[in-house]
C-alpha cells in the first residue's frame, strides 16, 4: 500500500480507535511507510484540509477521477500544490497521473481560495493557516550556567536575533518569520525564542550549554531556591533530568557547598539512562548522585545517606494534561462527494457517492511519562485514573515530609486537574506528619521574586475539602499555576513549595541572600581557605586557624534561626541539651559512634553539619 493509502486509512479511522493522531501512527504495527512520513503528511494535510476541500470541490476532481477517494484527494492535492518534491509516487503511478492531469485547474482554484482569504502570497496564506492552530508557543531555552552564560549565548547562538521585550512579541513572530527573542522576566537564565527555529542542531544544544525546557517546567527548581546551606537536595522523580540539571545550575551559580550533592531517584531503569545522559551532557554529573531504578517511596528517610537532605523536589508522574502539542491535531476536512454535474445533453445530474467517513474527533487522552497515550472514553474513566494518580502523588509528598533535616519541598505536576494539584496540597496539609513536623505552604510574599510576581495562582474552585477561611486563601496564593491557553506561551503546570516552621531564611528580602556574605552575582564570598563570612555579624563562620572559641569567630550550623537547636535536629547533644561539637567546631551527628573529641569521624560519611 502506498504512503497515500496508508495515510488516508489513518486520517479517516474512527475516533474510538487508539488515541491521538501521533499515537495511532506510531502505535500501528501494520504500517509499511515510515511513521514520521505518514505523520507529517497527515498533520500538514489536516492543517490545509479546509482550503483543499474547497479546491477539490470546485475543480470537480472527484467527479473526474473515480479512483481517487475524498481522503486521497486531499493528501494528493496537498503534495501536488504544497510539497517541495510534489507527489511522492513514481511518475507512471496511476494516482500521480490522475491528479497531475488536473494540475492547472487545481492551481487556479487554489489561487482563488487564497484571494478569497485576502492573502497576497502563498506565504501569507501559510501564516493564516498556522495562526488557526492557536497561538504558537515560544521556544523556551534555559542557559545551563555550568557551561555558558546568557551573554555568551546572545553573542553566539542567538547572534542576529532581535531582542524584543515580551514573550507575546516572540509568539507573534510566528506570523512574520522574524527571528526574535526575549529574556524572561520571571526565571533567571531563560530565553523565549521564535517558535519555528530548530535549536537541536546548534553546537550549544549538543554541548549541553542550552536546554530546551518550557518556562513553567523551570518553576520548581527556581521556587525551591536551593542554597549551599541547604545540604543535599533530593530530586525524587528525575528523568529525563530537566529539573535535576536546573537545580545544579542554580547551585553552581551560588557555589556548591563542599560535599553537597543532588540525589536523583528514577524508578524506571530505561528512563534512568536518559537521565544519566542528560546530566553528563549538562556537566552536572560530579554534583549528582543518581539512583537508577530506585523507587523513592522505598528510600528510608532516616538512613544515614539522607541525613543531610535539607530540600526535596518532587515532580511525580501525572496525567500530563497540561502538556502542549500532543493531542492538538487539526480536524481533517473531507470534500463533499455530492455534486452537480451535467448529462451529455447538458441537463444537471445529481450524483452521489457513499458518505464520507466521520472526521476524527478530539478525545480525552492521558499521556504517561514515556509519552504513551491512553484513551479514556468516559468522564468516569478519567475520574478513576485521576484519583489513582492523586493517591500516588500524595504518598510521594508525605514520604518527603518525613526526611529529618528537610526544611523545604516543592511538589509539581504538568496537570491541569485540581485533584492532582490543589487537592493533593490540602490533603497533605491535613496529614498527621504535616501537623507533627510543622509543614506549611510557602506564601506568595515569601517566594523568590520571579515566582512572587508570576500572576497565575492556585485555583480552589474544584477543591472540595477546605473551609474557605483566610488560611485557604494563603494556600491558594502560595500555589503557582501556568495555563496553556492564556497567551503567556507556557504549558499547563502546577507547583507549590512547602516549608517547615522555623525555616526563616525565606522570610524577608534581607534574608533572601541567606546567612552568608555574597558577591554581586549571589556567590558566597570565601577567604582563601574557603571559609564564608556570616552576613549579620561579619565574623567568619569557622576559624580553622584559631580553633574553637577564638575571638571574632562565630560557629554556625544549618540555617539561621532553624530548629536544629530546638530539639529535633540531627545533632548529638550533651546532658544539658547543647549541641556536641568537634575541635573544628562542627557538630556531631546523632547516629554517629563518635564523641565530641573524636575528630577523625568527621570524614566517615562526608558530612559534619552544614559547613558552608
Ligand atoms: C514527570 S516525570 C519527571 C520529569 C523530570 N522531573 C524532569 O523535569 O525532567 C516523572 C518521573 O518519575 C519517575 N517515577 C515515578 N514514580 C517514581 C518513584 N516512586 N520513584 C522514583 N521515580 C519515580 C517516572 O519514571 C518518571 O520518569
Amino acid at each position: 500500500m502506498s504512503l497515500y493509502h496508508e495515510t488516508a486509512a489513518i486520517v479517516t479511522s474512527p475516533s474510538t480507535h487508539g488515541g491521538s493522531l501521533k499515537s495511532r501512527i506510531y502505535g500501528s504495527k501494520d504500517l509499511k511507510s515510515p511513521p514520521a512520513q505518514v505523520y507529517a503528511l497527515a498533520f500538514e494535510s489536516s492543517k490545509w484540509s479546509a482550503i483543499l476541500k474547497e479546491v477539490v470541490e470546485s475543480s470537480q476532481l472527484l467527479q473526474k477521477e473515480r479512483k481517487i477517494t475524498p481522503a486521497l484527494s486531499i493528501l494528493l492535492v496537498h503534495d501536488l500544490l504544497l510539497a517541495k518534491k510534489g507527489v511522492a509516487l513514481p511518475a507512471s503511478h496511476g494516482l500521480r497521473l490522475a491528479v497531475e492531469k488536473h494540475k492547472a485547474r487545481l492551481q487556479s482554484e487554489f489561487t482563488r481560495a487564497r484571494i478569497r482569504r485576502k492573502c497576497p502570497t502563498v506565504e501569507a496564506l501559510k501564516a493564516t493557516v498556522d495562526a488557526q492552530l492557536g497561538p504558537a508557543h515560544p521556544r523556551w531555552i534555559r542557559v545551563n550556567t555550568l557551561k555558558s552564560t546568557v551573554d555568551e549565548q546572545l553573542d553566539t547562538t542567538f547572534k542576529g536575533f532581535e531582542v524584543v521585550p515580551t514573550a507575546q512579541e516572540v509568539m507573534a513572530s510566528a506570523l512574520t518569520g522574524k527571528r526574535v527573542l526575549c529574556l524572561d522576566s520571571h526565571v533567571p537564565n531563560l530565553i523565549a525564542a521564535s517558535p519555528g527555529v530548530d535549536f537541536t542542531k546548534t553546537e550549544a544544544y549538543k554541548s549541553g550549554a542550552l536546554i530546551l525546557q518550557d518556562k513553567a517546567s523551570c518553576f520548581p527548581a527556581y521556587l525551591l531556591d536551593p542554597r549551599p546551606e541547604d545540604g543535599d537536595i533530593i530530586d525524587a522523580c528525575s528523568a529525563p533530568g530537566n529539573k535535576t540539571t536546573h537545580l545544579a545550575g542554580i547551585l553552581h551559580e551560588r557555589g556548591f557547598a563542599p560535599n553537597q550533592h543532588i540525589i536523583a531517584f528514577e524508578k524506571d531503569k530505561h528512563r534512568a539512562k536518559t537521565l544519566d545522559k542528560m546530566i553528563r551532557t549538562a556537566g552536572t554529573d560530579k554534583h549528582t548522585l543518581t539512583h537508577p531504578g530506585r523507587d523513592f517511596l522505598q528510600a528510608d528517610p532516616h538512613a544515614p545517606e539522607f541525613r543531610a537532605v535539607g530540600a526535596l523536589l518532587l515532580d511525580p508522574s501525572c496525567s500530563g494534561s497540561g502538556i502542549v502539542g500532543r493531542d492538538d491535531t487539526p480536524e481533517f476536512h473531507l470534500p463533499s462527494t455530492t455534486t452537480t454535474t451535467t448529462t451529455p445533453d447538458n441537463k444537471p445530474l445529481k450524483r452521489k457517492r457513499p458518505a464520507a467517513p466521520t472526521p476524527v474527533q478530539p478525545q480525552t487522552i492521558m499521556i504517561d511519562d514515556a509519552g504513551t497515550e491512553t484513551h479514556l472514553p468516559t468522564p468516569q474513566a478519567l475520574q478513576t485514573r485521576l484519583t489513582a494518580l492523586a493517591t500516588f502523588q500524595l504518598a510521594i509528598l508525605l514520604h518527603a515530609f518525613a526526611f529529618p533535616a528537610a526544611k523545604k519541598v516543592t511538589y509539581s505536576t504538568c496537570s491541569i486537574h485540581a485533584v492532582e494539584n490543589e487537592g493533593v496540597v490540602f490533603a497533605a496539609l491535613r496529614s498527621d506528619i504535616a501537623k507533627q513536623r510543622g509543614w506549611r505552604v510557602l506564601g506568595r510574599e515569601e517566594q523568590v521574586r520571579g515566582m512572587r510576581e508570576w500572576p497565575v495562582r492556585g485555583d480552589l474552585r474544584d477543591v472540595t475539602e477546605r473551609d474557605d477561611g483566610e488560611g485557604d486563601k494563603v494556600v491558594g496564593g502560595g500555589c503557582v499555576r501556568a495555563e496553556r491557553e492564556d497567551g503567556r506561551g507556557v504549558m499547563g503546570f502546577f507547583v507549590v513549595c512547602f516549608v517547615r516552621k522555623g525555616d526563616d531564611h525565606h522570610k524577608t528580602d534581607d534574608d533572601d541572600e541567606g546567612p552568608f556574605v555574597r558577591d554581586g552575582e549571589g556567590r558566597i564570598v570565601r577567604d582563601e581557605e574557603g571559609i564564608p563570612t556570616v552576613n549579620r555579624t561579619g565574623k567568619k563562620a569557622v576559624d580553622l586557624e584559631g580553633g574553637l572559641g577564638s575571638s571574632g569567630v562565630e560557629v554556625r550550623f544549618g540555617e539561621e534561626g532553624g530548629d536544629d537547636d530546638n530539639g529535633d535536629g540531627p545533632f548529638k547533644r550533651d546532658a544539658e541539651g547543647r549541641i556536641v561539637r568537634g575541635l573544628d567546631g562542627m557538630p556531631r551527628l546523632k547516629a554517629k559512634r563518635a564523641s565530641a573529641d573524636d575528630d577523625d569521624d568527621q570524614g566517615d560519611d562526608g558530612w559534619g553539619g552544614f559547613d558552608d
